[in-house]
Parts: C-alpha cells; sequence; structure tokens
C-alpha cells in the first residue's frame, strides 16, 4: 500500500515506527521498497556520497530533480521525500515554492527544508499551495559554516527550549514531519512527546516516531569519518537487501538506535 501523509500519521497513533533511509537512484529505490522501508529520501547527502564533496553546499536544485525522478521511477509503495538544496529555498517563500514544484514535477510527495523558526512563514506558504513540509532542526548540515563542525544540537537549556518551540510553530503552520538531526536523546524524547506529528531521528535517540540514516553509511560504503549514529548493517547479513530488512526490523523493534548511536 502506497505510504502518504496519513499513513504516517496513523503510525505515531498506533506506535508503529516508520523506517526512512536516503536513496538516490532507481534500482536501489526497488531494493528498499521491497524490503519494506517506509519513506526514501533522496538527500542532499548526495552531495557527500554520490559527488564526493565535503559538504552539501555544492548540491544543486538540477542534481536534485534528477536524483529524484530516478528514484520515483523505481518507486512503488514508499513515499518519496526529497531535500531542497542550499540556496533553493531561503531567499523566500516564493523561491522556496518554485523549487519545490520542481521536485514534486520529478516525483517528490513531500520536500524537506532545513531550519526552526525562520522557515515558519515558508511551511505555511508550501502547505496552503498543496505541497507537504518535513522540517529538518538540531543539527542543519547547511549550516556546518556557521556552526563550524558537525556538532550536537540542542545541549543547552535555551537551546533545548528554542527547538521545541521551533518545532510546535513549525506544526502549526502545517509541517507534516519533523526531522532531528544530532540532539540529545532526552530533547528529542521531548519534542516527539509535545507534537501530534511524526518525529525522524538521525543521532536523536530511540523515542522518535521514526529513524533515518544514509544508504551508503548503513551498507559500510561511505569512505569518510563516520558518526556516532551510524551502524552497519551489512555486519551480520549476507546481501543487501538483508542488511536493509535488518535494519527496517531494527527500527520497527526499537533495537537501533541503541544507546551507543546516541547523545
Ligand atoms: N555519508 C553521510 N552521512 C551523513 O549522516 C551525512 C552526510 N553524509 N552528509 C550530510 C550530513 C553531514 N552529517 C554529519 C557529518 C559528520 C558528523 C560527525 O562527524 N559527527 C561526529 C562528531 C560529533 C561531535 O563533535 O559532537 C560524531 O561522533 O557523531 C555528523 C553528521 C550528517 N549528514
Ligand atoms: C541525513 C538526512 C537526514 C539528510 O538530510 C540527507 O541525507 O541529506
Ligand atoms: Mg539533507
Amino acid at each position: 500500500m502506497k505510504v502518504t501523509v496519513n499513513t504516517l500519521n496513523k503510525m505515531k497513533q498506533d506506535g508503529q515506527k516508520i523506517a526512512m533511509l536516503t536513496c538516490y537512484e532507481a534500482s536501489f529505490a526497488t531494493l528498499l521498497d521491497e524490503a519494506g522501508v517506509d519513506v526514501l529520501l533522496i538527500g542532499d547527502s548526495l552531495g557527500n556520497t554520490v559527488q564526493g564533496q565535503s559538504s552539501t553546499l555544492p548540491v544543486t536544485l538540477d542534481h536534485m530533480i534528477y536524483h529524484t525522478a530516478c528514484v520515483a521511477k523505481g518507486t512503488k509503495d514508499a513515499m518519496v521525500l526529497a531535500d531542497l538544496p542550499f540556496g533553493a529555498y531561503q531567499a523566500s517563500p516564493q523561491q522556496a515554492f518554485d523549487s519545490a514544484v520542481r521536485l514534486m514535477q520529478a516525483g517528490a510527495e513531500m520536500v524537506k527544508l532545513e531550519g526552526g523558526m525562520v522557515m515558519v512563514e515558508t511551511v505555511d506558504f508550501l502547505v496552503n499551495r498543496g505541497i507537504p513540509v518535513c522540517v529538518h532542526i538540531g543539527l542543519q548540515p547547511q549550516s556546518v559554516n556557521l556552526y563550524g563542525g558537525y556538532k550536537v544540537q540542542g545541549k543547552t537549556d535555551t537551546e533545548a527550549e528554542t527547538l521545541k518551540r521551533d518545532a510546535l510553530a513549525l506544526q502549526a503552520a502545517g509541517a507534516s514531519l519533523v526531522l532531528m538531526e544530532m540532539v540529545p536523546a532526552a530533547v528529542a524524547t521531548a519534542v516527539t512527546g509535545l507534537l501530534s506529528i511524526p518525529t525522524i531521528g538521525i543521532g536523536a535517540g530511540v523515542n522518535c516516531d521514526g529513524q533515518v540514516l544514509v544508504l551508503h553509511d548503513m551498507l559500510g560504503i561511505y569512505p569518510g569519518k563516520k558518526a556516532r549514529f551510524v551502524k552497519n548493517f551489512m555486519t551480520g547479513a549476507s546481501s543487501i537487501q538483508g542488511a536493509v530488512e535488518n535494519y527496517v526490523k531494527a527500527v520497527k523493534g526499537s533495537t537501533f538506535p541503541a544507546e551507543e548511536h546516541s547523545f
């Protein structure tokens, strides 16, 4: 059955975990779809995994459109979610809408953008024009130059309060999903409890409503430095299909992430 925003909401209500993985092309899309992954994210992490860049900043809207079209072709049931890349949405709600339209026309069913309170107006603008939005808060890789590195966000009480306030405001603006990257597990748990829409974590502890990892990280084929939240699911699996099935099982059974993958 096709995964829609309604499916994801029902999964949260029923306490069923959402399994998300990044995907950048059609063959993997079919494999992940058949292994039971609920949401395929065309992440701008393709800058790192596909293009060999050291950040996501060089990724363009045209790159994202190309990979979104490839993934959409190979997907049957999973939801197709595409990242808006750096520079394609921050200038104005109008710019975000124009870029989101192009991703939706390439086959995306929801778009994701990075930012907290600053994106409230943009989320409202897109949702009122028919485009479902996932907001990416906590560590926002497109802001790496501002942070001076990929660091845990929301560690102080003030930062944790800002994260909660932002998540509530984005939900009120009409966001369908909240993705939290590298935030303390206790803070992600609090945000998940405050919201009626589902949360997806990466380095945000086991209590989020779902989990996401970069495909190349969970298959152990990314050559770069591994973040704490990464687990190689090829260990103990005899095929890529098996590794992905084990990831889906681990997310659904709340055995991933463990303490060692959380902050
Ligand atoms: N292959 C890949 N996986 C990712 O998860 C990912 C990308 N690429 N590209 C875009 C961003 C960048 N991300 C990153 C990159 C590095 C760390 C990292 O080095 N984390 C360390 C430091 C933690 C700290 O200083 O507090 C860690 O131990 O987790 C985390 C997230 C997440 N995203
Ligand atoms: C790491 C996930 C959440 C992402 O945004 C990406 O892959 O670009
Ligand atoms: Mg991204």
